[in-house]
């Protein structure tokens, strides 16, 4: 079964037409590395996916559920399935670091705010979030301030996190961008390490293409929204991977084609 089908998706800003009829399947259990020059559109992907921003055309399906068509409380299931890990970590920095891995469990089963402060969160609950943290390796620093936290053991809190939101599907949106090289790969080996011990899917992007080819199952390129290279690690040539970043990258560069869009009909 695929984790993830998006089928000929649009999205626009306004004015500015985002991602443009882009199709990609990803299989479950598969890592996707996806590149792409700065504003082609891999964010905004990644948003429409995790149900962030709703895209305007097209179908996208997380395990064969379609995001559109879904109620408000089964959106909120599934998005509970998908995990996301940013370049800029997105922890509470003011709470403990035991505290932020307990957030990972909002939204599962009705959880609320309050039942997932460490103060009244349930016994399974505080030993799933320890679990998780020892699983990347920080337990000793669960009272810690996420604040006093390097970038690299911040982004170990983030993947504790998304391990105990139970996520089926991780998508990492540049998660080593601000991290050295040493962490940097520390951070993939980990992420890599957890996703194939539990079987998940990850969509992740990277501007390394020498850790895409490393990491990656399979390269997915994009250039002004829309996938203009899809292949198997071992195929993967480093000039392909170049020339994503060449010519028109921009979704701004490239006018989008008169056919992408319905004009509105005249009443
Ligand atoms: N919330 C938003 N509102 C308006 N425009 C947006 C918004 N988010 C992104 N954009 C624009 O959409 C285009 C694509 O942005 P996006 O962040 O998806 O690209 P990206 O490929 O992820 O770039 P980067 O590698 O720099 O993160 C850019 O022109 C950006 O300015």
């Amino acid at each position: 079964m695929n984790a993830i089908d998006i089928t000929n998706v649009h999205k626009h800003y306004g004015s500015l037409h985002v991602l443009r009829g882009l199709t990609l399947s990803i299989p479950k259990g598969e890592c996707v590395i996806l590149l792409g020059a700065n504003g082609c559109g891999k964010s905004t992907l990644m948003r429409c996916i995790n149900g962030l921003a709703p895209h305007d055309q097209g179908d996208i399906r997380i395990f064969n559920e379609s995001l559109s068509q879904l109620s408000k409380p089964r959106l909120r299931t599934l998005r509970q399935k998908v995990g996301v890990v940013f370049q800029q970590f997105n922890l509470v920095q003011n709470v403990s670091v035991f505290q932020n891995v307990l957030y990972g469990a909002l939204g599962q089963q009705r959880l609320g705010l309050l039942s997932t402060l460490s103060c009244t969160a349930s016994q399974t609950l505080r030993e799933r979030a320890m679990k998780s943290l020892d699983r990347v390796g920080l337990a000793h620093k669960a009272l810690a301030s996420c604040r006093e936290l390097s970038g690299g053991q911040q982004q170990r809190v983030a993947i504790a996190r998304t391990l105990m939101q139970d996520a089926h599907i991780i998508i990492a949106d540049e998660p080593i961008a601000s991290l050295d090289p040493k962490a940097g790969r520390e951070i993939m080996d980990l992420l890599l390490e957890v996703v194939s011990e539990r079987g998940l899917t990850v969509l992740c992007t990277l501007h390394q293409l020498e850790l895409a080819q490393q990491y990656g199952d399979r390269i997915v390129g994009m250039k002004a929204g829309t996938v203009v290279l899809d292949t198997p690690r071992e195929a993967a040539a480093l000039s392909d991977m170049q020339a994503l970043y060449q010519g028109d990258t921009r979704v701004e560069q490239t006018p989008s084609s008169s056919t992408t869009r319905q004009p509105l009909k005249a009443i």
